[in-house]
């Protein structure tokens, strides 16, 4: 997105098309309030003030399987030297759908692991706690040591949820990889969080 109307414009689409806002949250990369926001002024013109939240476009490196696989290379390489630090091995690489799922299987390939994908919860439903799950077309959790992928953490629930479900499903998560953590966290639900990325607001 180039500039604030580019994402007012997007925000109105995606609501038209019937996606409601944690949907378009999650698609926009932004905080629902955000959402709100632009949606508020798309009608009204900016009457309350931004919140503070930061737009995330990753395309110019999802577009190109090339460039994917460096960056899923450079997540590998961080993820390995923290289970170094903690003495511990990984068996299982889960990708959280759908823009994990890329870089968890280049990251399993690399590590000559097995694979997996967790589908998040529709954000529709979010609202009754409605959980994700994993899918059974690939490999199983169960008793595995998994590394958990995907592309930005922004309130960090959806891999919450996968951490919880991950460990419901008998397995162990011993990493997080992501491109960008936009909460700056050093560990979600205990687990360490290895992102290219951290972002940390100083205002
Ligand atoms: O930290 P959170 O607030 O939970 O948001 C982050 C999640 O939102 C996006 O997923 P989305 O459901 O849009 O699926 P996508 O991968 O298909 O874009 C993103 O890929 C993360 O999985």
């Amino acid at each position: 997105m180039k500039n604030i109307e580019e994402l007012i414009q997007k925000a109105v689409e995606l609501q038209s098309n019937g996606l409601v806002t944690g949907q378009i949250a999650n698609e926009l990369n932004v905080s629902r309030d955000t959402v709100t926001w632009l949606l508020m002024r798309s009608k009204r013109g900016a009457e309350a003030p931004a919140p503070k939240d930061i737009s995330v476009n990753w395309s110019a490196i999802g577009k190109s399987s090339f460039r994917l696989r460096y960056i899923s290379q450079a997540l590998c390489d961080m993820v390995l030297e923290s289970l170094d630090k903690s003495d511990q091995r990984a068996d299982m690489v889960v990708g959280i759908g759908l823009s994990g799922v890329p870089m968890a299987t280049m990251i399993a390939e690399e590590l000559g692991v097995e694979f997996s994908i967790f589908h998040g919860y529709d954000s529709q439903k979010e609202r009754n706690k409605n959980t994700g799950i994993f899918s059974r077309n690939f490999g199983h959790v169960k008793g595995k040591n998994c590394i958990i992928v995907d592309d930005v953490v922004s309130s960090g629930s959806t891999i919450t949820d996968v951490i919880e479900q991950t460990k419901k499903s008998g397995s162990n998560p011993v990493a997080i990889a992501v491109i960008i953590d936009k909460k700056n966290s050093e560990t979600i639900s205990g687990v360490p969080v290895n992102s290219l990325i951290k972002l940390a607001r100083v205002d």
